[in-house]
């Protein structure tokens, strides 16, 4: 097993509960207030108890941030799995352990979207861009993504791998000699990678490489983040009303919209073209089959309007998709960086493995061989020169680059997460209720640090999923990154699937990766978003022909 090397876990211990608890908070805790006329009495309602103040303490602010592991566990082991502490200037009430993790996400309810447009009045901004499904339980974004993503995801692999490679070549490039390059502004280049990332898997190979539209990936996701952490310390209702404003009748968006509609617009036609061509020729349609061309083939069946409309839905899936993927991108370059004797066996278990599929490629070639059907390989799937390169095959069993991925996601999450706002009274199994208007919220301490994953639960280590058989991006009472129940993240293989290429690229390309300001690494680990906290990063190449 391997140990920290450039950063203690325990000095993480503490940097990371701080970052991502406040941040987390901040856009998804929402103030409870009192609805004393929908009150329901309930004969066996227990009192949720009230966590006591340290003294000299009027909240509990300083106490959780001193050590946020620490006071919940003591919460837990006095209080019971739900209490209700005062942080940031709420009124939270807190569930503890996987059981009452999950039943909070089973209740219909308990809404997560309600409780984060308390908290932002998001809705107002994601309505103004779409003109169909406006819906506020609307679950089109889940069925587009399961039937035009999850459903094909291996048809994307190699195009993923391909785009990954050459944007990771130009945003980080490649150091010469012993002497490590510099890399600035890594956040700068990963939101480049991720970006042209997506945009080949939701525009296609065309749209990807267009500059303007990758900027507006990159600039809409930023629009959007200014949003979600734009209620400071508390809720604030101004704020709220003016971002209603902002983003409904005075929406930026649209200029994103539009960037993606001019784009689109003359590869539609084109598209049209090769078709109507295609079918004269009575050939068959190499059709493209990427998220936009599927929206455009179902175009009424998914009950959309325009282009416009289909743009607008692309920007909020970019939204789902893009700061998500880019922050967990930014924790593996990192941990990668803290925990540097990571580094070297995560390379050996796909060096092995392309061992495997080059033993199993040679093989193949040779049975076409012996039965005449194909003497020469190149340019073909069987290419020689393809052996050593990462595939499908090689993603698929990397059994610790999936344990090092689904730790990260494990250990960072922040502390108090998944905030659920009540629509009307819940009795939770315990006999506590939480009333109409009030929020709930889980402490993901309990669930990430169950004793079912093991033992050392609040240090970080890379293979403690290995050999559990159970893949990152598997949503479990117990494993909460991506939700859970019928919210779940419905682009939680997408993203794992990204992160895992995107680890595999680094650690082939790279033997090693510094930061340039050790003090700010703390920062990237927890909140890699901010970017008053970037530090720059030394990588040095591995002069191989992987890269
Ligand atoms: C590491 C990356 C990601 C993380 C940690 C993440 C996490 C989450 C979480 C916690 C939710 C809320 C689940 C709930 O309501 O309980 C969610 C919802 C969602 N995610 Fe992800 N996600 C990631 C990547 C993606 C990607 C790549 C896509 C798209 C391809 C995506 C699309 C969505 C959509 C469409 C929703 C539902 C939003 C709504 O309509 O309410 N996510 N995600």
């Amino acid at each position: 097993m391997s140990s920290a090397v450039a950063v203690s876990a325990n000095t993480l211990k503490l940097a990371i509960p701080i970052g991502a608890g406040v941040i987390s908070l901040a856009y998804l805790c929402a103030k409870l207030f009192n609805n004393e006329n929908a009150r329901t009495e309930y004969e066996n309602e227990k009192m949720i108890p009230k966590v006591s103040l340290r003294e000299g303490d009027s909240t509990h602010d300083s106490e959780y941030n001193e050590d946020p592991d620490a006071f919940l566990l003591k919460c837990e082991q006095t209080y019971g799995p739900v209490f209700q502490i005062q942080y940031l200037n709420q009124t939270l009430s807190v569930v503890s352990g996987p059981t009452m993790a999950r039943e909070i996400h089973m209740y219909e309810d308990l809404s997560f979207r309600d409780s984060v447009e308390h908290m932002t009045g998001y809705r107002a901004f994601i309505q103004s861009v779409i003109k169909s499904h406006k819906d506020v339980n609307t679950t089109i974004h889940y069925q587009l993504i399961r039937e035009c993503v999850s459903t094909k995801l291996s048809s994307f692999t190699p195009e993923i791998i391909e785009r990954m490679a050459l944007t990771l070549e130009q945003q980080f490039g490649s150091s010469e000699g012993k002497e490590p390059k510099l890399v600035e502004r890594p956040l700068v280049a990963l939101q480049n990678v991720i970006a042209a990332t997506i945009a080949q898997i939701f525009m296609g190979s065309e749209i990807a490489e267009n500059a303007e539209v990758l900027q507006t990936f990159i600039n809409c996701t930023h629009d959007f983040g200014l949003i979600l952490s734009q209620t400071g310390k508390t809720r604030d209702t101004k704020k709220i009303l003016r971002t209603k404003a902002q983003y409904g009748y005075l929406n930026a968006m649209h200029k994103h919209r539009q960037v993606l509609v001019e784009a689109a617009e003359p590869i539609v036609e084109q598209r049209r073209q090769q078709e109507r061509l295609a079918s004269e020729q009575g050939v068959e349609y190499d059709r493209p089959h990427d998220v936009l061309q599927t929206m455009l083939d179902n175009v009424e069946e998914y009950g959309f309007v325009d282009l416009e409309d289909i743009c607008g839905h692309l920007i909020l899936l970019i939204l789902s998709s893009m700061h998500t993927t880019l922050e967990a991108g930014m924790n593996v370059l990192f941990y990668l960086a803290a925990f540097s004797d990571t580094i070297q066996p995560l390379y050996e278990e796909i060096e092995s493995l392309f061992d495997e599929q080059a033993k199993g490629r040679g093989e193949q070639r040779q049975r076409h061989r012996e039965k005449g059907t194909l003497s020469s390989f190149e340019n073909t799937d069987l290419d020689p020169l393809l052996d050593r390169k990462i595939s499908e095959f090689v993603i698929k069993k990397a059994v610790k680059l999936d344990s090092f991925l689904k730790e990260i996601l494990r250990y960072r999450i922040a502390r108090l997460g998944s905030s659920h706002l009540a629509r009307n009274d819940v009795m939770l199994s315990t006999g506590h209720v939480i009333r109409k208007g009030e929020n709930v919220i889980v402490n993901m301490r309990s669930v990430h640090q169950d004793k079912v994953h093991g033992v050392d639960l609040t240090e970080f280590r890379p293979w403690r999923f290995v050999g559990k058989n159970s893949g990152a991006a598997k949503a479990s009472k117990d494993f909460m990154t991506f939700g859970l129940g019928k919210f779940t993240c419905p682009g939680r293989f997408l993203a794992v699937h990204d992160l895992k290429i995107l680890a595999a690229l680094v650690v082939t390309k790279y033997s090693n990766l510094v930061p340039q300001d050790e003090k700010k690494q703390l920062g990237m680990l927890a909140s890699p978003l901010i970017y008053s906290s970037e530090t720059g990063l030394y990588v040095t190449s591995r002069h191989n022909s992987h890269g």
